[in-house]
């Protein structure tokens, strides 16, 4: 591969001139379909998953694919949580392979330019590859959750397909959707918005938007149809979006991002009930644990993790 190749995007600088962070737009934007006709057809043995254990968005699809039984129908390829200046690497660290299983390349970067040498956009996880096709199918989670679970439903168990239990039930999906909509911009990336920011300015923007936004989540958990999960009996899409953030939050964005006006632990009560009873769900609502197998605190992306605050939700 030429040097020039490698030179498209600057891995490690993530804020713009005005030390505002703003998230690139994903790339690869195709969907798998379950109709047998459609260009990239939900089949097994065809596709598999890169990710690693830090990422929130990675951990958004590592827990859709617990939860559905789908590991052994979309396998799942762990690379290096830490950041390198060439980008997410396999080095048998953090769980990850020593080199990619299917083409032996040191770097997520390779993959992305077997898929499109004209690539210019960010090497991100996760990635939704296609064996056959030799491509990337998506590298949006929020498109590969829905996909993962709304294509793939004839090789899911059939007590956990989505016409049994839907993660997006028709009736809640408007609400859902709102909700991903300010969660998504002020929590899941506003905790990057305001760790990545490199200017006071850009910092106070952000932060306070954000603890907005776990007050608002906090009184949602108290209106009446919002417990024991974010809108009632059942786990659905919305909690998995907002639990990969959560957990991280007093663990790590306190600290390593700034983000330390309130704990969850401390001044969120009803959301850290929340989050522990999704986090310690062993039962039949998360398929025996896909939330807290999917859960690795020793992954960080800092080599340095930081001793406290302690990880109380480890204690039952
Ligand atoms: N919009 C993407 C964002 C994914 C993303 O930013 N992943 C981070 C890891 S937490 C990444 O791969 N960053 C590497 C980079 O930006 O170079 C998604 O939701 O899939």
């Amino acid at each position: 591969m030429a040097t020039a190749e490698f030179e498209k995007t600057d891995i490690l600088k993530l804020a713009d001139q005005d030390g505002q962070f703003r998230r690139k737009v994903s790339q690869f934007r195709n969907f798998i379909s379950s109709d047998p006709s459609s260009p990239f057809p939900a089949e097994k043995d065809r596709y598999v998953v890169y990710i690693n254990l830090g990422c929130p968005w990675a951990h958004r699809v590592n827990i859709l694919l617990h939860l559905k039984g789908l590991t052994s129908v979309i396998p799942i390829i762990i690379v290096d949580c830490q950041l390198v200046p060439n980008g997410w690497s396999f080095t048998g660290d953090d769980y990850s392979a020593t080199a990619d299983p299917l083409y032996g390349f040191k770097y997520l970067r390779d993959l992305y330019l077997k898929a499109d040498l004209e690539y210019t956009g960010r090497y991100t996880v996760p990635c939704l590859w296609d064996k056959k096709n030799e491509t990337i199918i998506s590298n949006e989670s929020s498109e590969i959750l829905r996909m993962l679970y709304s294509e793939f439903d004839a090789f899911v168990p059939e007590d956990r397909r989505e016409s049994v239990k839907p993660l997006l039930p028709k009736h809640l999906q408007k609400e859902i959707e709102e909700m991903n909509e300010w969660v998504y911009n002020t929590v899941n990336n506003g905790v990057y918005k305001t760790g990545f920011a490199t200017t006071q300015e850009a910092y106070d923007e952000h932060l306070h938007v954000l603890f907005a936004s776990l007050d608002r989540l906090e009184k949602h958990l108290e209106q009446p149809g919002h417990s024991p999960f974010l809108f009632g009996e059942h786990i659905t899409e919305a909690d998995i979006r907002l639990f990969t953030t959560m957990i991280r939050f007093d663990a790590a964005y306190v600290t390593i991002f700034k983000c330390n006006l309130k704990m969850i632990r401390y001044e969120y009560p009803r959301l850290h009930d929340w989050l522990r009873r999704v986090y310690w769900d062993e039962g039949e609502e998360s398929n025996c644990g896909a939330f807290k197998k999917t859960t690795h605190f020793d992954c960080a992306p800092n080599a340095i993790i930081p001793a406290g605050p302690l990880h109380n939700i480890l204690l039952p």
